[in-house]
């Protein structure tokens, strides 16, 4: 079986915009000065679609383990009904990989990113993407996604193909 190994590239908005939309102050299109000064609002920073089919938005926090590396890749996922976005609440690196919407992806088509601190990412509806991927210590993650009825989760398999994340 041949083992396929993945490059890892920096998450910047311009090569994650087809996937989505990274989460972080440096990317705000507009900020603005609010409470009388105290406090700084970088807006509008992901596009929240989920209100497919009566959806409505769900903010919860994941509690991630961290993966060990190198991680054998063994499933990809996507969210048809809506956007899912992931903010890490606390300092942290973590791996993203994803595909392309369509068809379950080929290996030669998955992209991945290690993000830097002050880094979130919004996968866009549709778009394949690993479970999240952790490093170094248990992070807690605010995720926004999909709620409603729908099933909102596909899966494809991996088992039958050596592709591997080295860091
Ligand atoms: N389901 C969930 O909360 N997480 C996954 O969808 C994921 O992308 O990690
Ligand atoms: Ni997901």
């Amino acid at each position: 079986m041949e083992l396929h190994r993945l490059r890892t590239e920096a998450l910047t908005k311009e090569a994650f915009a087809p996937f989505g939309d990274v989460i972080q102050v440096a990317e705000a299109k507009s900020h603005f000065t609010i409470n009388q000064g105290w406090a700084e609002r970088y807006h509008d920073l992901a596009t929240i679609d989920v209100l497919d089919d009566g959806g409505r938005p769900i903010l919860g926090i994941v509690r991630a383990e961290p993966r060990p590396l190198p991680l054998r890749l063994r499933i990809m996922e996507r969210h048809p009904r809506g956007s899912q976005a992931f903010v890490p609440l606390q300092p942290c690196s973590f791996l993203v990989v994803v595909a392309l919407p369509g068809e379950a992806p080929a290996r030669e088509d998955f992209r991945c990113f290690r993000t830097v601190p002050g880094q979130g990412v919004n996968y866009a509806r549709g778009v394949w993407h690993h479970p999240l991927i952790a490093l170094e210590r248990s992070t807690d993650f605010l995720v926004m996604d999909r709620g409603g009825a729908g099933a909102n989760c596909d899966e494809a398999f991996y088992d039958n193909q050596q592709i591997w994340l080295e860091n």
